[in-house]
């Protein structure tokens, strides 16, 4: 299998590679970004997505800017650094991985820690460096525990959306279970939704699952229930962009549909998700800021405009799933189980 990385630290010109989401599967395209405004941009663009990725990413970015500005001293440095963090920030509201991964950065590399302009460079690099390879153990450790939650011999899944090794710097979360299930040699079959508007479904994780060797079939979003009612599912699991603290998940647009669709059918739903997307101050779903993306989004597909010209478009990119539907949430620290206010609370103390 060949492995495309998501993205990488290309030291020799202080250079962030990225793989180009929004031209995958058709194209396998890598851009280099020496500015925090054009990584900004690419997050903002979904030239990389999926919440920990977004999060890495955004580390680097202030990495990128720190090599490129030139200051007169370190203080004027961090007060570029700042100014970088703010245009970060305002990229994407829904995954909290993004806010978490600025806020490593400064509780990783304070400023306040350095002497020279070099020193605070170096950091900041060690920094996102130290989130990215932490990413790829977290997402091992998810997939491990998720193992006890597996049948004997055979599994199927659905999984919705994307949380593979593109959403990730690798492995992926609900795709690292379902990699790991298959890499412990069960008979391994997963059933993709397709997740429109963006497709992440079609494009990405029938991409990453055609690399790995597992059998998929590539389902509409609509056709949940039809697939539960007609076969044997297992699980559902997603990934997710913020847990509250009573356990609603926010997640890609139509997490929500497929949740209770699974309620229906008795099939258990299972979110992975690192400690990092839990936010306990987030205190349930209202709290959650949902993003309203482009109507051509909806009204296109790859450049061809498939709806009337003018029509009104709703389109939240993502839902929340309230905690009601959830069996449970996979960690890297374990399981968490109902009730999830309880639990993830004293999970995230212990
Ligand atoms: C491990 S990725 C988890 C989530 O970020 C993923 O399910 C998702 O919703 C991604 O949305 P996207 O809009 O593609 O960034």
């Amino acid at each position: 299998m060949k492995n495309y990385t998501s993205i990488e630290w290309i030291d020799a010109n202080k250079t962030l590679r990225l793989l180009d989401q929004s031209v995958l599967p058709a194209k396998v395209v890598y851009n280099d970004y020496t500015s925090a405004g054009d990584i900004a941009t690419a997050i903002k663009n979904m030239v990389v997505r999926g919440a920990p990725l977004i999060g890495v990413t955004a580390a680097y970015g202030l990495v990128v800017e720190s090599f490129r500005v030139k200051a007169a001293d370190i203080s004027e440095l961090a007060d570029l650094i700042e100014k970088a963090d703010v245009l970060l920030r305002a990229t994407r509201p829904t995954a909290v991985n993004l806010f978490w991964a600025l806020d490593e950065m400064k509780r990783l590399a304070p400023v306040s820690k350095f002497e020279t302009q070099t020193q605070y460079k170096a950091g900041l690099l060690s920094a996102a460096q130290q989130l990215a390879e932490q990413d790829i153990q977290i997402n091992k450790k998810i997939a491990q525990h998720a193992m006890q939650l597996m049948p004997k011999n055979a599994v199927t899944f659905i999984h919705h959306c994307n949380t593979g090794s593109l959403a990730t710097v690798d492995y992926g979360t609900a795709l690292g279970v379902i990699r790991m299930a298959h890499e412990q040699g069960l008979a391994t079959t997963v059933f993709v939704d397709e997740t429109r508007p963006r497709l992440q479904g079609a494009k990405l994780t029938s991409w990453e699952l055609k690399q790995l060797g597992i059998k998929h079939y590539l389902i509409v979003d609509g056709a949940s229930s039809s697939v539960m009612s007609n076969n044997k599912v297992d699980l559902c699991i997603v990934g997710c962009d913020r847990v509250a603290a009573n356990g609603d998940v926010a997640n890609k647009i139509g997490t929500c549909n497929l949740a209770i669709v699974a309620k229906a059918h008795k099939v258990p739903f299972f979110v992975a998700a690192p400690l990092s997307t839990i936010d306990l101050n987030t205190l349930c779903r209202s709290d959650i800021e949902i993003e309203q993306r482009d109507g051509d989004e909806v009204t296109n597909i790859d450049g061809a405009q498939i709806a009337p010209e003018g029509v009104l478009v709703y389109n939240p990119a993502f839902d929340v799933t309230p905690a009601e539907y959830i069996s449970a949430i996979i960690t890297e620290k374990g399981i968490v189980y109902p009730p999830f206010q309880e639990n993830l609370q004293k999970l995230k103390e212990a």
